[in-house]
C-alpha cells in the first residue's frame, strides 16, 4: 500500500482494475463524472478516518464543488437517455456482468470497508459478495417484473362501452439521488442503484464520508461494463453537510432514495414533489414471552444485539422480556455475550470499533444515563478509544435515554414486564417502528402482538434483519417512508404511464 503524500491510508489494491480512482500526486481518490475519474476543481479534500486505529487519517477524497454537482446531474440525464433505449434484456445483462466484476474484485472494496468503517474482515467480505447477489437478483426480478403492465377496458366503467384499450407500463423515473450510511456504504447503495439501474434510471450516488472509497470502488464494477453509457452511474462526493442539501433540492432529481439517521427527516422535509424512499433509524424490539424457547431467544438477541457491534439499522436495540423468564433469559444472553470476541476487524473479531469518538461518547453517555438512575450492568463497561465491549444492561426502566435512544453500539438494554399491554407500549410509544421481534411457541399469540405492534416489520422467532434482500422492508413513523427490497424498490423507482387507443367503434371479444 503507498501512503500517498495527504498520509491517508493510500492507493487501493486491485491492480490496474482500481488505479484509477486514485491520484498518487494529492494522495487521494477521485470523483465518477461521465465515464471518468477526475479531481475536484475545488482543489480541496475531505479525509476520513480509521476507526480501529485511534481514528488517524484513513483515505482523501474529493470535496465536490456545485457546478460538479450540476454537471453530474445533467451527465447522468443524458445517460439516462441512452440507457433508456437499451432493451431491457441487453440491460440485465449489462448488470450481471457488473456483478460479475463485483465479485471477481471483492477483496480490496472488503478491505476498505475494513479500514473505513472497521467491519470486521468476514462481515466485510460477505458485504461484498452480497451485493454482487442483490444486482443479480435485481437484473433477473426487472428483466421479468417491468416487462409486464396492464391493458384495461372502457367498458367496466358505468355507462361505457367497449371502444377505449388502455395500455399502462412502467416507465423510468429518471435520475436517482442515492444517499447510503456508513454501516453499508456498498450494499445500500447497490440496494438504491441495481433496482433503479434495471427500470431504465440513471444514478447520481453520494456516499458516506466514512465508507466513501469502498462506494467508489463499487461503482468502478458498473463503470468498467462494457456498453453501460459513460455517466450512467455518477458518484460526487464530499460531506454530506456541505453538498447534501444543494443535491437533494436539486431539480435534477426526480427520485431520492436516501438510507440514514434523522439526518432523513429533513432530507425528505427538502425534497422537490419527487417520489423518496427514506430508510431512517430504529429501535428494534425483543418480546420475549414464558413460553419462548430461551435458547433460540437468547442466540438471537446476542447475534442480533451485536453483529458489527451494534451498528445495523435493524440490531436487537431493547429485550423485553416477561418477567418469569427475565432473570434466565439474562443469564443465558450474558454468557453468550461474554464469549464474543472483541478487537480489530482485520482479525475478524466479532466486536469492533465503532465508527467515530462522537458515536463512543454517545454510546458512553446513554449507559451513564442509565446506572445513574437504576440500570445493572450485567457486564463490566469498558472502553479503549472506538473499542467499547459488549455491553448488557439490565433492569432498563422508561426514565431511562438508554430505553427509548438508537445507542447504534455494542450495547443491549433488558426492560422486564409483567404483560402483554406493558411490552407493547417499549415498541408503540417509540419515536421509531422499523422491526421488532417476537419469541413464543404460540402462534396465535405471536400473530396477535405481531397485529398490533407499530413496525414496517415483525419477525416471529428470529432477530430483525433486513434480508433476503427481495423482502419488502420498510420503516413507519421515524423509521422512513416507503417500502424497500429489491421488488418493491423496482416498483417504487417507475411511474405508471399509460397510452390508450380509442377504437372508431366498440369491440368486443367473442369465443
Ligand atoms: N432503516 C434502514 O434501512 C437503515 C439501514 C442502515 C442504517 N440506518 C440508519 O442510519 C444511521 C447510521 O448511518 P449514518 O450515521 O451514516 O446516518 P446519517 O444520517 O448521518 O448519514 C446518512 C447519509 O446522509 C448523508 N448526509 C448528511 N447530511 C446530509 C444532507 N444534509 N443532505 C443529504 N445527505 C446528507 C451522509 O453523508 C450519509 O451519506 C442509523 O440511524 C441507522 O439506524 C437505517
Amino acid at each position: 500500500m503507498g501512503s500517498g503524500h495527504e498520509g491517508g491510508a493510500g492507493a487501493p489494491g486491485g491492480g490496474e482494475f482500481y488505479s484509477p480512482l486514485y491520484n498518487p500526486d494529492t494522495g487521494a481518490y477521485r470523483f465518477l463524472i461521465d465515464g471518468e475519474w477526475r479531481d475536484s476543481a475545488s482543489g480541496q479534500l475531505v479525509h476520513n478516518a480509521n476507526p480501529s486505529k485511534g481514528n488517524e487519517r484513513c483515505f482523501g477524497f474529493q470535496a465536490c464543488t456545485r457546478d460538479e454537482v450540476d454537471a453530474a446531474y445533467a451527465g447522468a440525464k443524458a445517460a439516462q437517455r441512452q440507457w433508456g433505449r437499451i432493451p431491457l434484456n441487453k440491460r440485465a445483462s449489462m448488470l450481471k456482468a457488473a456483478a460479475e466484476l463485483m465479485r471477481q474484485h471483492h477483496a480490496p472494496i472488503a478491505d476498505a470497508l475494513i479500514r473505513e468503517i472497521a467491519k470486521p474482515k468476514k462481515d466485510a467480505t460477505t458485504e461484498a459478495k452480497r451485493s454482487a447477489d442483490l444486482i443479480e437478483y435485481a437484473a433477473e426480478e426487472g428483466c421479468r417484473s417491468l416487462a409486464k403492465g396492464d391493458m384495461i377496458t372502457s367498458d367496466s366503467f358505468p355507462g361505457a362501452e367497449r371502444d377505449k384499450l388502455c395500455m399502462a407500463h412502467k416507465v423510468p423515473l429518471g435520475v436517482v439521488l442515492c444517499i447510503p450510511p456508513f454501516n453499508y456504504p456498498v450494499n445500500l447503495a447497490v440496494s438504491k442503484i441495481a433496482p433503479a439501474l434495471i427500470a431504465g434510471n440513471a444514478c447520481v450516488v453520494k456516499p458516506p464520508t466514512q465508507g466513501c472509497v469502498s462506494a467508489l470502488m463499487m461503482a468502478q464494477c458498473f463503470k468498467k461494463v462494457p456498453g453501460i453509457p459513460a455517466g450512467l452511474v455518477q458518484v460526487v462526493t464530499g460531506r454530506g453537510a456541505d453538498i447534501g442539501d444543494y443535491m437533494v433540492e436539486h431539480p435534477g432529481a426526480n427520485c431520492i432514495s436516501f438510507t440514514g439517521g434523522d439526518t432523513g427527516l429533513a432530507v425528505s422535509r427538502k425534497a422537490r414533489m419527487v417520489p423518496v424512499q427514506m430508510e431512517l433509524g430504529g429501535k428494534d424490539a425483543c418480546i420475549v414471552f414464558p413460553d419462548a424457547d430461551l435458547d433460540l431467544a437468547a442466540t438471537a438477541i446476542v447475534k442480533g444485539g451485536f453483529s458489527y457491534s451494534g451498528q445495523r439499522c435493524t440490531a436487537v436495540k431493547i429485550v423485553v422480556a416477561f418477567e418469569e423468564i427475565a432473570d434466565a433469559l439474562v443469564a443465558k444472553v450474558e454468557e453468550k455475550t461474554r464469549k464474543l470476541t472483541v478487537g480489530q476487524p482485520e482479525d475478524d473479531a466479532q466486536i469492533t470499533a465503532v465508527v467515530s469518538a462522537a458515536s463512543a461518547d454517545f454510546i458512553q453517555g446513554l449507559v451513564e444515563d442509565a446506572v445513574a438512575k437504576g440500570a445493572t450492568m450485567r457486564t463490566e463497561w469498558r472502553r479503549d478509544a472506538n473499542l467499547i465491549w459488549p455491553c448488557l444492561v439490565d433492569d432498563v426502566t422508561a426514565e431511562m435515554r438508554l430505553c427509548w435512544e438508537e445507542p447504534f453500539g455494542p450495547v443491549v438494554p433488558v426492560v422486564r414486564v409483567g404483560t402483554e399491554e406493558e411490552a407493547l407500549r417499549y415498541v408503540n410509544e417509540s419515536k421509531y417502528g422499523l422491526q421488532g421481534c417476537v419469541f413464543t411457541r404460540d402462534i396465535d399469540r405471536a400473530i396477535g402482538i405481531a397485529d398490533r405492534m407499530e413496525t414496517g416489520t415483525v419477525q416471529i422467532n428470529g432477530p430483525p434483519a433486513r434480508g433476503p434482500d427481495h423482502f419488502p422492508f420498510q420503516g413507519v413513523k421515524d423509521s422512513g417512508i416507503g417500502s424497500q427490497g429489491i421488488v418493491n424498490s423496482i416498483e417504487m423507482m417507475t411511474k405508471v404511464k399509460t397510452t390508450v387507443i380509442n377504437l372508431a367503434k366498440p369491440s368486443y371479444a367473442t369465443a
